[in-house]
């Protein structure tokens, strides 16, 4: 059997469609929705998803505001970049791309961002919201994932999900939303023991550990559903955390690598301006944009 490819480029453009039609509703009522990118450092690869996020961000009618900052940055001048932000209207959301240079306590700069405008949902209060199942900002790569997981399973009620990966940034938060559609979760990481055999009993495989083909085929429950969180370059080219010839030999469905998870991330970091300049005008959550 070959898997289903879940094709998370197109997902992501009508997610983005979407989008634009509820950016021009409100743009109608005189709100344009704003995202201030943060880039801290040269890092090339950075650079072109700073670049490929502002694109986007224009594409669907919203304001894109860039700071470059160089790599030897105070961080106190980081953090007064971040309260100016903060208190500006025009300003919705804002991302600091990470990871920050090692001089900076990253904890420190993204608990300075305002709760509100955190459109990566990387501060502790929403964090905390997420954990108690309370409204908050979700962070982009596992609201992405959770989208394409209900699209190709509909109801995840009951399913054993494993999480490979435990980062603040994609395992815990994807744990935390996969629970509350009721899967049954278990977050594995690099010290668990006898990984495969717990990978072969999940009908949803999330691999997020950042080594390139780090799950393999005989892994996989035939039929399970696997979402490849990976984005690593290599020599040949970029590749995901799942050997993917080998696993859709076996899999129901995956996603490709590039093509599925990366540009629904940048499509949900779209997804989380907007639902962030709803909320700040006293206006609904836009439907199906948030879990
Ligand atoms: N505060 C913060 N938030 C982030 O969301 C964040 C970050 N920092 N630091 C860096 C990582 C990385 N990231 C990607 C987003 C999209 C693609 C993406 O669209 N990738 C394309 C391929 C692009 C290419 O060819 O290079 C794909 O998978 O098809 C990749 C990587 C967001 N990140």
């Amino acid at each position: 059997m070959t898997a289903t490819l879940i094709d998370g480029k197109a997902f992501a453009a009508g997610l983005r469609q979407r989008i634009a039609a509820e950016v021009a509703a409100m743009r109608d009522r005189g709100i344009t929705p704003g995202l201030a990118v943060v880039l801290v450092g040269e890092d090339p690869a950075s650079q072109v998803y700073v670049r490929s996020k502002g694109k986007q961000t224009v594409e669907v009618g919203m304001n894109s505001y860039e700071h470059k900052l160089p790599a030897d940055t105070a961080e106190a001048d980081l953090l007064a970049l971040i309260k100016r932000l903060n208190g500006d209207p025009d300003v919705n959301g804002i991302l600091v791309q990470l990871p920050l240079p090692g001089h900076m306590d990253e904890a420190a700069v993204i608990n300075a961002i305002d709760p509100a405008k955190d459109v990566d949902g990387f501060h502790i209060l929403n964090v905390g919201l997420l954990a108690t199942g309370q409204k908050s900002m979700v962070p982009c790569t596992p609201l992405g994932c959770l989208m394409m997981l209900r699209d190709h399973l509909g109801s995840l009620s009951g399913k054993r999900a494993v999480v490979v990966g435990r980062s603040n940034i994609v395992g815990k938060p994807m744990a935390q939303l996969l629970l509350r559609d009721s899967a049954t979760v278990t977050i594995a990481h690099s010290r668990t023991q006898d990984l495969p055999a717990l990978c072969r009993e999940a009908d949803i495989l999330v691999a997020a550990v950042g080594r390139p083909h780090f799950v393999k085929g005989d892994w996989i429950k035939p039929g399970a559903t696997v979402i490849d969180v990976g984005i690593n370059r290599t020599e040949d080219g970029l590749v995901g955390d799942v050997d993917f010839a080998a696993a859709r030999e076996v899999a129901g469905a995956i996603t490709p690598v590039p093509g599925g998870v990366g540009p629904m991330t940048i499509a949900c970091l779209l997804a989380n301006t907007l639902t962030a300049t709803a909320r700040v005008n006293g206006l609904p959550d836009p439907e199906g944009l948030t879990p």
